[in-house]
């Protein structure tokens, strides 16, 4: 009901003293609005509703101010009164929820920039505009290793944290809600669901595909891939090229091959394939509604992109009839698909039918992306590191002679030291994934190196900004794989191997790193045994470097190589 004028009243009123009056006479719906208001702060507060809950509470709440207005029929109309409560309504829940998250709540202690604390939309917003790593950088520079990132959100820097939230001393600790962000996805693969028994049992089904056993059965698969690369290389011999595009080629070729049974052509035919490309637009849309997840069952109607949705339906459907071929070949083919087709030991459990077609998804958008981005930045190292290129070539002929088959699961520390020096270094320096793997603290809150966090609370482990830590790597910015070789450290360099994160650790942890260090190592030994590099002379590195984004993700621009096959 409209605010009846002070002159109108019936009778003269001093303000003053007659205050419970007053607003007894003057705004009766104004008063329900807002208590209505506060009321359902404390609901969601208690527990966050889904949408669907949201709109039904919203719509009974409607309902009853309908009812209320019909039946009483203020004098301002009906109309007025309904724009009148609903303004009340929202402005006062607004505002509880600001003053409630700012100084009441219980994170209110952790620093951070105040538009964090209000909103995950800023979040959304950094994360949509691709700067997400730079910005929790910049903030933990600004306000020390635990920072307050979201309303229910924090952020750690500091390697004590590590085995807190990822690692030993973090049994009941789970995936937190930025998991159910990925529109449409209508199973949970064992990337995204959150609930810590269905991904224990769901990883024994994981496991072994990538046991050494398994790995054998791949080897022969990415030396054939492999092989048509060193063709491909040889035909472009003279060449500028586009060295990221070659390493997707070929990541992606190898999950295509190991995840739906067969490659996706792109080394034979030298081109993006559509897949590669519209996984890239869907990780635009991932990372704006994994921020606010109860947003992503409204993802078609949010005005984002029309080209990346576009591209994610594509990516869907592509996904779904590569899915249909596969799963008529059966479990008789040695690759991870063939394993998700096999019961768990244990429980004797299968995964249904879409929860299999959600996990081959993954298989790709896992495995090839983040594999492709190691093996892009170690070459960009390494080639603009001369010295240091001509070292590992120095260990890779010593270790192979290039006319044998290479043996890639030979390739490990004890036989190429330096080889894995460089690849760790690359990941340390430019993680894949650069930005923190969200959990959740149990019910009853949780300790992290000492410091108490309330429960319910979602946290995560900033990787870009610890492994770029001094106090954990003497010049943290800098590519120097020496320091991974215990022999040939130089003197007084900090080095905390548990600020070394790239695969993330504990029950979440990569269960496909094995097979992503098999790929990089062969490919990275067959390559610069065959071939020569040069940077395009145009190639400006800091420019490349300082244009890194990310999204899931890091993105990259060109790297621009001049291959040329090599003399001896
Ligand atoms: C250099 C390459 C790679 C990097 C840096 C990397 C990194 C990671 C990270 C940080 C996680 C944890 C994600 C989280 O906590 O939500 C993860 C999980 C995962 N990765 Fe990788 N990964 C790589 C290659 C691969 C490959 C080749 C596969 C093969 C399919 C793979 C499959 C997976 C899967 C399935 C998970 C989810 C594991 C689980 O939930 O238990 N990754 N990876």
């Amino acid at each position: 009901m409209e605010a009846t004028p002070l002159s109108t009243l019936p009778y003269q009123v001093d303000v003053f003293t007659h205050v419970p009056l007053l607003l007894s006479k003057v705004d009766e719906l104004v008063w329900t609005s807002a208590i209505a208001a506060l009321g359902s702060h404390a609901l969601y507060n208690r527990k966050e509703p889904t949408v669907q809950q949201f709109f039904w509470f919203s719509g009974v709440l409607e309902a009853a101010l309908l009812y209320y207005v019909l039946d009483v029929r203020p004098a301002s109309g009906p109309v007025i009164a309904v724009l009148l409560a609903n303004a009340v309504y929202w402005i006062t829940l607004v505002t509880s929820i600001v003053v409630y998250r700012v100084f009441l709540h219980p994170l209110r202690r952790f620093p951070g920039p105040l538009l964090s604390q209000i909103t995950r939309l800023h979040m959304a917003v950094i994360n949509y505009k691709h700067e997400t790593h730079i910005a929790i950088q910049k903030w933990h520079q600004q306000y020390g290793d635990i920072i307050r990132v979201g309303p229910n959100e924090l952020s750690f820097a500091h390697a004590d944290s590590v085995a807190g939230i990822h690692g030993a001393h973090s049994a009941k600790v789970t995936r937190g809600p930025w998991y159910d962000g990925n529109p449409g996805e209508e199973a949970k693969s064992l990337a995204t669901t959150r609930d810590l028994s269905n991904h224990h049992w769901r990883r024994r089904v994981w496991e072994p595909a990538f046991s050494t056993k398994a790995l054998k059965t791949y080897d022969y698969r990415l030396v054939r891939l492999l092989d048509i690369m060193v063709d491909q290389l040889h035909k472009r011999s003279g060449t500028i090229i586009d060295w990221g595009d070659w390493t997707d080629f070929f990541t992606f070729d190898v999950m295509g091959e190991l995840g739906y049974g067969h490659d996706f052509g792109m080394l034979e035919k030298g081109t993006q394939h559509q897949y590669a490309l519209y996984i890239h637009q869907s990780l635009r849309l991932l990372v704006f509604f994994s921020a606010i997840p109860w947003s992503a069952t409204l993802w078609r109607w949010i005005p984002l992109s029309p080209q990346a949705k576009a591209d994610t339906l594509e990516f869907w459907n592509f996904a779904r009839t590569r899915f249909e071929q596969r799963i008529k070949e059966g479990s008789d083919r040695d690759d991870v698909f063939g394993y998700l087709l096999h019961a768990d030991e244990d429980s004797g459990k299968t995964l249904s039918r879409p929860e299999i077609e959600s996990d081959s998804r993954t298989i790709i958008i896992a495995g090839a992306n983040s594999t492709a981005l190691a093996m892009s930045f170690l070459f960009f190292f390494l080639l603009v590191d001369r010295k240091r290129f001509a070292k590992l070539r120095e260990e890779v002929d010593s270790i192979w002679d290039g006319s044998s088959q290479l043996d890639g699961l030979t390739l490990g520390q004890d036989k190429a030291p330096y080889l894995n020096a460089c690849i760790n270094e690359a990941l340390r320096v430019m993680p894949p994934g650069p930005n923190g793997m969200q959990r959740r603290v149990p019910d009853e809150g949780h300790f992290v190196a000492g410091v108490f966090v309330p429960p319910e609370t979602q946290l995560s482990v900033h990787a870009w900004t610890m492994q770029r830590d001094e106090r954990f790597f003497t010049k943290g910015t800098e590519f120097i794989p020496e320091r991974w070789i215990d022999a040939e450290r130089p003197a007084g360099f900090a080095h905390d191997s548990r600020a070394f994160i790239p695969f993330s650790v504990g029950n979440f942890g990569c269960v496909g790193k094995q097979l992503a260090m098999l790929e990089i190592r062969l490919m990275t030994t067959t390559v610069v045994k065959n071939f020569d590099f040069e940077l395009d002379p145009q190639f400006d590195p800091q420019a490349f470097l300082d244009d890194c984004k990310s999204n899931l993700t890091l993105t990259k621009g060109p790297i621009p190589v001049k291959v040329t096959t090599r003399s001896y």
